[in-house]
């Protein structure tokens, strides 16, 4: 396995507004080592979801390079980019965006049935991770039968039931009150280190980058160390 968890390369992104350019991202460049946490924070409108997007192949860059896991995975084909992010990959979002009409353990276990791993072995491993972020009662409860803190959790586990390389985290614990969101950062943290994942985490909250190992801020298009 390589040891090289994520690169970015001089990454531009450009959006085109009528006639003119917004370019938002002017040649980012960011080692991840394995294991290593960061936080990237900076104003609002600096470009920080875009990276991330970029960084998870969700979005494109207008030039550079990103590469997850010794792979390219910018400028590759949509099935080449699901294929990526599914092996190396683990994503946790302000809202939780887990699916309604399946239990919490079926959302954990959804990633492992995309690998096609058996539905019982599946369930049985995502019982198992939920029964750690302390939802153990709750494997059969749908998201709308849980509180935010236990969909946030969820959506940890989730992100993490495939023991990924590299955790991308868009503000996290943005939506949750502090008891909850203390919560929901110290299993991520636990839980990366356990599981020896890298984690990237965009917050506005400087006491959340704080606790990482690494502060990145995105300011004028470019990364720089705080
Ligand atoms: N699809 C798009 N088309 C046009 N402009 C976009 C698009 N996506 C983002 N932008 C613009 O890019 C800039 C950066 O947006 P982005 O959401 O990445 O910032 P951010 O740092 O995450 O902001 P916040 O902290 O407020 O969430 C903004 O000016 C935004 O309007």
């Amino acid at each position: 396995m390589s040891d090289q968890v994520l690169l970015c390369r001089d990454v531009v992104r450009q959006f085109n507004e009528g006639s003119s350019t917004l370019e938002v991202l002017s040649g980012v460049n960011l080692d991840v080592r394995p294991a290593e946490r960061l936080a990237i924070i900076g104003s609002s409108g600096s470009g920080k979801t875009t990276l991330l997007q970029i960084m998870g192949g969700l979005d494109e860059p207008t030039s550079g390079d990103v590469i997850v896991g010794g792979q390219t995975i910018a400028h590759t084909s949509e099935r080449e980019k699901g294929l990526l992010r599914n092996k190396y990959l683990g994503f946790v979002y302000q809202f939780h965006h887990l699916l309604p009409e399946f239990t919490a353990a079926e959302n954990v276990a959804m990633p492992l049935m995309i690998r096609r791993m058996p539905r019982a072995e599946a369930l049985a491993a995502a019982g198992k991770l939920l029964d750690r972020v302390g939802l153990g009662a709750r494997l059969t409860h749908k998201p709308g039968e849980m509180s935010g803190g236990e969909r946030q959790r969820a959506a940890v586990a989730r992100a993490l039931i495939t023991q990924p390389r590299l955790v991308l985290a868009d503000e996290p614990t943005g939506n949750l009150d502090a008891g909850n969101g203390e919560h929901v950062l110290n299993l991520m943290l636990e839980l990366n280190r356990e599981f020896q994942t890298s984690l990237i985490i965009v917050t506005h909250d400087h006491a959340i980058a704080r606790r990482m190992d690494r502060i990145l801020t995105l300011e004028g298009g470019v990364l720089n160390e705080a």
